[in-house]
């Protein structure tokens, strides 16, 4: 092949010069060249200009649309048809080259002659294998069931384009310098000109993007359109009364096509967008609070992703995609700078690894019951205010774990000593429970990581957080009927408020048949719904019996169960050691044992599971192979 460009290079040298020489001037003179080599001049003409256009300028503008529009709905199409634009003209050039044959003189450089060619060669198979993985990979990310590959197929895609993006300025880049270099006439030796072509093709991406990752070009874009994203349609405005005022399971049913999210407190419709990891991560997110996914302290249960901090950019997307909110009243109302800065004034060791954390704000106030089964599983967001790498982390309300709550627990257990023979003025004596806790109580469990933040407060006492809450939405329970909690370790902590408020209940159901309704009301002073008819089985998995929180609760729940009317509590503890008062077991929580602990798993209207990693991903699996409906299985 060189062979044949040397040769055919000697033969045409005079006309090409002249043609590249005549061009760059700006003065072609195409009447010189019709002579005997019109279509040749014509065809590299037209494979000079493409590729300068497409390689030097059109590629840069098919990487930002897939780079910026991460989570735009028509990223992938926006990308596919710039990239296909590139492709395309690019293709054709090489093969009009190839048809006329017609290769360039380079002005008699021999080696530039001998390598342009096997260069252009390797450049079109490269880009017909970038294409044909950039289709497999659209199909992948667009299809709705996790596809093993996507995440190599992502990154080779990436590497790939990178290496041919550099490879294409590169030849564009000597393409200029070969042309400037050997002007003839007034611009010779001129290479001013080609620095400044050449910097401007090379820089200004680059220059786009560091305005726009420094934030400037991002608010800029955003904020012009912010306040109209936010007032959403009208049919928005009826899907979320809907969601509010209905069970997640019939929003389901309704809303089958409509991927809504709650990202804290907002209701987000992400209908029609892409998700650069697969649309089947939407699939399994669906109607879920997903700020756990977003800020990467969890990953999908699915055990095929890992977790993943996403940017602010994409945090910033998503809440202007909010089309409402769970209680009717914004992020911004509700986290005024003002309000959320606390100071952590106490911690208290439960065990080696697990502490309550007791936080101030003089401007705030917490309440110390929940009053219906509506409010359970709501979380609170954390961050340090003082260092900034630590990650977003969410923890669970536990108010019956304040202070003020246990010692009003403890003389409620008290009573329970003296139930059989209980008299009014054991009821009287009883001082009421706190309106307010003096802190926000939150219990943390410290694992190892390096820049985590359970790790991170149990170090830090005295120091300000920026505490966001209650966000999320409820456990979303039944007022009447079963549930099952299947949970482990510190997954049994958004359940001790409800377990707290089922205990109380209790209590106010039996003083009610002794006693009367007056008496049993004076043990609820903020109007609690406690006549519920909600029977609950807890079935735990601690390591040891330091882990098991709120023994309290479920042992006083326990000894009650035979004084109710109908029976209100059921719990199974799998711990390797024996603990009095409960029963315990020592098995996995396989099919047999999910059969033998809950029976007919038909008579259970949802099941919670909220445990370690492993857990969350083979508990579901087991229920659902023992015929329990997956929209009845609840993650908390
Ligand atoms: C809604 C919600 C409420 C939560 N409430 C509480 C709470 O009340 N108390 C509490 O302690 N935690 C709670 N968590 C978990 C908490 O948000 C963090 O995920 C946890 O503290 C670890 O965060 P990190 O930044 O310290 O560690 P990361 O850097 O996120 O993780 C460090 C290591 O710990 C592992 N790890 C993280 N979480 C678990 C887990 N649950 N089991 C086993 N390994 C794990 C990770 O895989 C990783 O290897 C809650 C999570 C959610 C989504």
């Amino acid at each position: 092949m060189s062979l044949f460009l040397q040769t055919n290079s000697k033969n045409h040298s005079e006309q090409s010069n002249k043609f590249l020489q005549s061009e760059s001037e700006e003065e072609f003179d195409f009447v010189a060249l019709k002579n005997e080599s019109e279509d040749k001049h014509t065809a590299f003409y037209y494979h000079k200009w493409t590729n300068f256009i497409v390689w030097g300028v059109l590629a840069d503008f098919g990487i930002l649309a897939n780079r910026y529009g991460s989570m735009s709905k028509h990223r992938l199409n926006l990308h596919s048809i710039i990239m296909g634009l590139c492709v395309l003209p690019t293709v054709i050039a090489e093969i009009l080259m190839i048809a006329i044959w017609n290769p360039p003189e380079f002005y008699g450089n021999l080696n530039l002659s001998s390598i342009h060619a096997p260069i252009g060669f390797t450049y079109l198979g490269l880009m017909i294998l970038q294409s044909t993985g950039g289709v497999i990979l659209k199909l992948c990310i667009e299809s709705n069931n996790p596809q093993k590959y996507t995440k190599i197929m992502s990154i080779g895609h990436i590497y790939l384009g990178y290496s041919m993006y550099f490879l294409g300025k590169i030849q564009c880049g000597f393409g200029f310098y070969e042309v400037y270099s050997n002007v003839q006439g007034k611009g010779q030796g001129n290479l001013i000109m080609f620095w400044i072509v050449y910097g401007v093709l090379f820089f200004w991406r680059i220059i786009f993007e560091w305005l726009y990752q420094n934030g400037k070009l991002f608010e800029y874009f955003y904020s012009a359109t912010q306040t109209s994203e936010k007032t959403g349609s009208i049919q928005d405005s009826l899907f979320v009364q809907y969601l509010i005022q209905n069970d997640q399971l019939n929003i389901e049913k309704e809303y089958n096509n409509k991927m809504w999210f709650i990202f804290n407190n907002s209701i987000v419709d992400l209908t029609g967008f892409v998700h650069p990891g697969g649309q089947y991560i939407w699939e399994k997110t669906k109607g879920r609070e997903i700020s756990r996914f977003i800020y990467g302290g969890q990953s999908l249960e699915d055990g095929n992703s890992r977790a993943y901090t996403h940017s602010d950019k994409v945090i910033t997307l998503i809440q202007r995609q909010t089309i409402g909110y769970l209680n009717g009243i914004s992020i911004e109302d509700s986290t005024q700078q003002y309000i959320n800065k606390w100071i952590l004034i106490n911690q208290q060791t439960i065990s080696e690894k697990i502490s309550l954390f007791g936080f101030k704000n003089t401007s705030k106030q917490i309440e110390s019951q929940l009053t219906s089964l509506h409010q359970f599983g709501k979380y609170y967001q954390i961050k340090s205010s003082v260092n900034k790498k630590i990650s977003v982390r969410q923890y669970t309300s536990v108010v019956s774990m304040a202070p003020e709550n246990v010692q009003y627990r403890q003389k409620l257990i008290n009573l329970i000593q003296v139930l059989n023979q209980i008299k009014s003025e054991d009821i009287e004596q009883i001082n009421q429970q706190p309106r307010y806790l003096n802190e926000l109580p939150l219990i943390i469990k410290k694992y190892e990581s390096n820049i985590g933040f359970s790790q991170y407060i149990h170090t830090h006492k005295g120091e300000e957080y920026e505490i966001e809450g209650p966000y999320g939405p409820s456990l979303g329970l039944p007022n009447k009927g079963r549930v099952a909690i299947i949970c482990g370790g510190t997954g049994i902590l958004p359940f001790l408020d409800l377990l707290d408020f089922q205990l109380q209940s209790s209590i106010y159901q039996i003083v009610k048949k002794k006693l009367g309704q007056k008496m049993a009301e004076k043990l609820n002073p903020f109007e609690c719904q406690f006549s519920n008819g909600l029977h609950i089985t807890l079935i735990i998995a601690v390591a040891d019996k330091s882990e098991l929180i709120g023994q309290e609760i479920f042992k006083s729940l326990i000894t009650l169960q035979n004084q109710l009317e109908e029976q209100s509590f059921k719990m199974i503890l799998k711990i390797k050691e024996q603990i009095e008062g409960f029963t315990c077991v020592n098995e996995r929580f396989d099919h047999s044992f999910m059969r033998q602990q809950l029976g007919q798993l038909s008579q259970y209207d949802k099941f919670y599971v909220c445990g370690p990693p492993v857990m969350n991903q083979t508990v579901p699996i087991t229920l659902i192979n023992l015929g329990v409906q997956e929209k009845n299985i609840h993650y908390v």
